[in-house]
């Protein structure tokens, strides 16, 4: 007898601002040679970059944060929201540009937009209606001090099949992965962005606390819940500080 092969709905999405997770190295050798009036000119054209930006942030037409990376992987994270990826495309332009720029090189890169998944959802609910769901899809990134980057994707393997799955049995999975994170409240806001079809990983995971360990926490965790137990794959992670214009200037100085 002839058996049609499973297909699995795919959930709902909504879609926000699309997101430049753009990772930079400060070529310190030619920085710390460089005249140090071509170093004022270029730290110059750096604040103006992220001042521009933050004024983007405060009308409400994108978001920013300027991060200084820990360990050897990047120096900073610019991190940039858009409602479009042309106006991505228009800053990696406006920062290549800069005489700061030729003292950096880019070590990783990742796009994505701003996604949340309809699994929970109320039904028969128009979710744009919900200024809270607005909000969560336009971020305005939190003033928290950490941030921890890393892709991830759901695995597709053997019996470990994300996509395979019924709709009900990944709405349960997504239930107690909320659950989770709701006990994280207060310390960790996470951006979950979808890059299928985007860039190398399924899903960007941005998470921000003042607090470094409820990264950690919050991470090692999850890694006993179902959802990620059985079925998440995970990229590089990477960590950083928020950076004033003022801790620009200083991570810059040479004397
Ligand atoms: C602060 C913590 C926190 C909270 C409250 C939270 C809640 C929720 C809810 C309620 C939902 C479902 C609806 C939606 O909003 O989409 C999600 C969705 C998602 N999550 Fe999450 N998550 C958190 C945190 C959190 C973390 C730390 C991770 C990384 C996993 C890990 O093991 O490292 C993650 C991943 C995701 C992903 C990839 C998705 C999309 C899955 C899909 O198939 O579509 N997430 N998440």
């Amino acid at each position: 007898m002839h058996q049609e092969p499973v297909r699995h709905e795919a959930v709902e999405t909504l879609e926000g601002w699309y997101v430049w997770h753009d990772f930079r190295r400060i070529d310190w050798v030619r920085w710390k040679e460089a005249p140090v009036a071509t170093r004022t000119a270029a730290t110059a054209a750096l604040i103006s970059f992220h001042r521009e930006n933050l004024e983007h942030r405060a009308r409400r037409q994108g978001s920013y944060a300027a991060f200084a990376v820990a360990g050897s992987e990047a120096d900073l994270l610019f991190l940039h929201l858009r409602p479009t990826i042309q106006e991505l495309n228009d800053l990696k332009f406006q920062l290549a540009k800069t005489p700061f720029a030729d003292y950096t090189f880019p070590v990783y890169s990742y796009i994505s937009v701003v996604e949340l998944s309809a699994y929970l959802a109320k039904p028969g609910v128009d979710p744009m209606a919900d200024p809270y769901v607005v909000s969560r899809l336009q971020p305005a990134l939190p003033d928290m001090q950490y941030v921890c980057f890393y892709p991830m994707s759901k695995r597709r393997q053997g019996s470990d099949n994300w996509y395979m799955l019924p709709m009900e049995e990944r709405r349960r999975l997504m239930k107690s992965h909320g659950q989770i994170g709701r006990q994280y409240a207060g310390k960790v806001v996470q951006m979950i962005s979808g890059s299928v079809g985007l860039d190398d990983w399924e899903w960007g995971v941005t998470l921000f606390a003042d607090d470094p360990l409820h990264f950690k926490k919050l991470v090692y965790e999850m890694r006993f819940d179902e959802a990620s137990a059985r079925y998440a794959d995970f990229g590089p992670f990477y960590v950083g500080v928020r950076q004033s214009e003022h801790d620009l200037r200083r991570l810059l100085a040479c004397t």
